[in-house]
């Protein structure tokens, strides 16, 4: 397994990541050099320097895994990696005190004039009048997004003597008060802030979120604060309004492109400027590499990492206890796929007993993708959802009180215009799988290998003459199960054999009298 690592990555990362990878260390490439190099890697490892564009993704044809050492995942196309099959993790946390403290660093500056005063002494002035600055103690900071990072300033800020107003829909005011601080709307925001930061990732809501309108109901002498993504605070808006003196001063630490050459706000005296630093302190750099070279090396072992932004959070203890579920349905999905006929627009997957008072979500995943693989799409973890999708089928997934006898049943039913099939199973003993039913025959189906399956009358001299069809052929029969309807004059015969049969053998099958049809089906 090789690993490319294309942004700067603390050694330890490097060093963790070469215990089980070939690691190569290529930063600085252009974007037409990595689509060039990317075909070779299984994984990647960046942070924000590399735009992991749908070009990338189309490019790597080995890749499984994205791993972003860092938060923000706004340079990687990850509906584009999702269709893929590929990972995308990240390293939540890791640098959330880092962020924190540069937001503070940055407040810090603008409220008395650091940078300024600095390059002023430097320069032989010596302008005290100048460089006076305000207190932050009494005043109104708004904080724009209360998660990792906007929590940690507000706890910290609120040391300070200041009063913390924050916005963030997906927070509540339980979480708020917990901190000691109220929720407020953006409004509120805007215009009863002497400060405000802004701490939300960047996304399709978030861009432009403070534009010229915001600026015009802002308190005026307000300063901003942006440690979070270029293009959430329009850059040409605050230029201007900093410009027209407006707005006191900004802070800035991320812009829209990166360098950010030409950008406006370079030629705002009052506004500072650090290039994308947030993240960059001896701490979190160790603490993000690290985090995420343990995620790589544990998608390259085939286990699911636990930061994984386009698969549902398992927990490994989850996995645990469902693995013989999804090993089993897996294989149910695999026998849907072959019993069925083209057209079929729907799957529904019921859980009844035990398996359904626990997260089945796993499981309903790795049904779809057995039956996708059977189908000869290339399903895994991360896409089968999506490919389903794009195939025009349906998913449904309920619970039932039914068991049916058994302690644990799935049921996965499988229909369109032309009909439906239906496939139980449930895990038994020592977590072993077995087919129970099909359609509406019950059989004792082991999940493995090639089977013939026939549907036959239900009559004696049928099994006989089809063994001897076998024989003839020199097909091993490794097991043999019969079933019937619970009542009705058809019975189902499945056959375990060593290795596939022709579609010649199959037809001798079907010649056989009473035999109605024979299909070869691989699990
Ligand atoms: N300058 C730097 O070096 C660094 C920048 N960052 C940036 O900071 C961002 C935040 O990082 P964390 O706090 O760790 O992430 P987080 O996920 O813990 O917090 C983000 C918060 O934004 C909120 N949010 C989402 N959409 C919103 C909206 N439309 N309006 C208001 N709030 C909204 C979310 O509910 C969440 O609470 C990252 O996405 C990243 O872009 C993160 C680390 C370092
Ligand atoms: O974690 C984040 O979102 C950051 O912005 C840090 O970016 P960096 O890894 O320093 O390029």
């Amino acid at each position: 397994m090789k690993v490319l690592v294309s942004d700067p990555l603390s050694e330890e990362g490097v060093r963790k990541l070469e215990t089980e990878m070939e690691v190569d260390v290529i930063t600085n490439l252009s974007p037409e050099e990595l689509v060039e190099r990317i075909k070779d890697y299984d994984a990647l490892a960046i942070r924000s320097g590399t735009k992991v564009t749908a070009e990338v993704i189309a490019a790597a044809d080995k890749l499984k895994v994205i791993g972003r050492a860092g938060v923000g995942v706004d340079n990687v196309d990850i509906d584009a990696a999702t269709k893929k099959g590929i990972i995308v993790v990240n390293t939540p946390g890791g640098n959330t005190i880092s962020a924190a403290e540069h937001t503070i660093a940055m407040m810090l500056s603008l409220a008395r004039n650091i940078p300024l005063a600095n390059a002023s002494l430097k320069a032989g002035e010596w302008n005290r009048k100048k460089y006076t600055g305000v207190e932050v103690y009494n005043k109104t900071l708004g904080i724009v997004g209360l998660g990792r990072i906007g929590a940690e300033i507000a706890s910290r800020m609120k040391a300070f003597g200041m009063r913390i107003l924050a916005y963030d829909p997906f927070v509540t005011a339980e979480r708020a008060a917990d901190l000691g601080i109220r929720l407020a709307t953006l409004d509120e925001i805007f215009r009863e802030s002497d400060f405000i930061t802004v701490h939300t990732p960047l996304t399709k809501e978030t861009r432009n979120l403070i534009d010229e309108d915001q600026f015009k109901i802002m308190k005026p002498g307000v300063r901003l604060i942006n440690c979070a993504r270029g293009g959430i605070i329009n850059e040409e808006a605050l230029a201007k309004a900093v410009a027209e003196g407006r707005v006191a001063g900004a802070a800035i630490d991320v812009f829209t492109k990166e360098p950010p050459a030409g950008n406006p706000l370079l030629d705002q005296a009052g506004v500072i400027v650090t290039p994308h630093l947030g993240a960059s302190t001896a701490e979190a750099q160790v603490n993000v590499a690290v985090a995420v070279a343990e995620q790589i090396l544990a998608v390259a072992r085939g286990e699911l990492p636990p930061n994984a932004l386009n698969m549902p959070a398992i927990s490994s203890e989850t996995l645990a206890a469902m693995r013989p579920f999804m090993d089993l349905v897996e294989k149910m999905g695999r026998l849907a796929a072959q019993l069925g006929e083209d057209g079929y627009d729907r799957l529904e997957i019921v859980y009844g007993g035990t398996v359904a008072e626990k997260d089945t979500k796993p499981v309903t995943i790795s049904a779809v993708k057995g039956f996708l693989d059977s189908l000869g799409h290339s399903a895994n973890f991360v896409n089968s959802l999506v490919k389903l999708r794009e195939c025009g089928i349906a998913l449904t997934e309920s619970k039932t009180d039914s068991t049916n006898g058994y302690s644990n049943i799935v049921t996965l039913t499988l229909s369109g215009p032309k009909g439906s099939v239906s496939v139980y199973g449930t895990v038994y003993g020592k977590n072993e799988g077995r087919i129970v039913q099909i359609n509406e025959y019950r059989v004792y189906v082991p999940t493995e290998g090639y089977m013939i399956m026939a549907i036959h009358e239900d009559r004696p001299n049928i099994i006989g003459p089809c063994c001897v069809v076998l024989g003839e052929d020199s097909i091993n029969i490794g097991g043999m199960h019969v079933g019937r309807k619970a009542s009705g004059g058809e019975q189902i015969m499945v056959l375990n054999v060593d290795h596939p049969v022709s579609e010649e053998t199959l037809g001798r099958l079907t010649s056989v009298s009473g035999v109605i049809k024979a299909k070869m089906i691989k699990l």
